[in-house]
């Protein structure tokens, strides 16, 4: 079964806002599978209808055969969700945060917590109240929160948005290290090719509301004959206009 399937999504804000146009994708179990696109485009509407949190104006989503807003209740246990503007509380200490978020998960804490400390990778910093992180520190709490509750499925909006190459760098080996460990899903939006390159198994470019083009990186370098996935993108837009 897959992780994800998404048919025909579209989704009207207001009456003329068509934010998404008939997006149609898979996201197969152990895949990680990137959204690409330019601002606007419809990327954060969709994953935020994967999430459950959007209600479809049309078109079916399924989160392992069940609809995730529909069946809420037991699509929740298996999805996380980290939107582009999440926040900390600036006078918890990163690992209050840990604890505060592993009770409102429920089950065993203690591990939970555990396994949120090792995937951050904050040490001892996580003492510290986040008043007094980086902008690369916060994330990668926030990514451990979002991770350590052990999701089948992570939906990433953005996880590297705003942040310098180094911390870009150890987001995006807590995302791989994390499948790798898990055999989950993970489907992220981004801007960055060089991530999507590296990370993605698969990617969709929305334009517009729409998927026009998708595949492994790799095949789309070739079939574009482009020197990377930013010369496949350009390409892409340009001929979509
Ligand atoms: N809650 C909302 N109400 C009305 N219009 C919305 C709402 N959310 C998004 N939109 C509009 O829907 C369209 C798609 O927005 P969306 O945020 O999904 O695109 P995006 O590809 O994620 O953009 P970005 O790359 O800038 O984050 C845009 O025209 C946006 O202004």
């Amino acid at each position: 079964m897959n992780a994800i399937e998404v048919t025909d999504l579209h989704k009207i804000y207001g009456d003329d806002v068509h934010a998404v146009k008939g997006v149609s994708f898979t996201v197969k179990p152990g895949e990680i599978y990137g959204l690409i696109g330019p601002n606007g485009s419809g990327k954060t509407t969709t994953l935020r209808i994967i999430a459950g949190i959007v209600k479809p104006s049309r078109g079916t989503v399924k989160v392992y055969g069940l609809d995730p807003y529909r069946d809420f209740d037991k699509t929740r246990g298996l999805i996380s969700y980290l939107p582009e503007e999440a926040s900390t509380y600036p006078l918890l200490t990163g690992l209050e945060h840990l604890y505060f978020y592993a009770r409102l998960y429920g089950g065993d804490v203690k591990s939970i917590v555990e396994y949120g400390v090792k995937i951050t990778g904050l040490g001892d910093r996580l003492n510290e109240e986040t008043i007094g992180y980086s902008h690369g520190m916060k994330r990668r709490l926030l990514l451990g929160i979002v991770l350590m509750r052990r999701p089948k499925i992570a939906i990433l909006d953005e996880p590297t948005s705003g942040l310098d190459v180094h911390a870009s760098v150890s987001i995006r080996r807590m995302i791989k290290q994390y499948v790798v460990e898990t055999g989950a899903s993970v489907l992220l939006s981004s801007h960055n090719m060089l991530e999507i390159e590296y990370l993605c198994d698969r990617v969709g470019l929305i334009f517009k509301g729409k998927i026009v083009a998708e595949g492994e990186p790799r095949k789309l370098i070739e079939e574009y004959d482009a020197a990377n996935m930013e010369d496949v993108f350009t390409k892409i837009v340009r001929e979509e206009g």
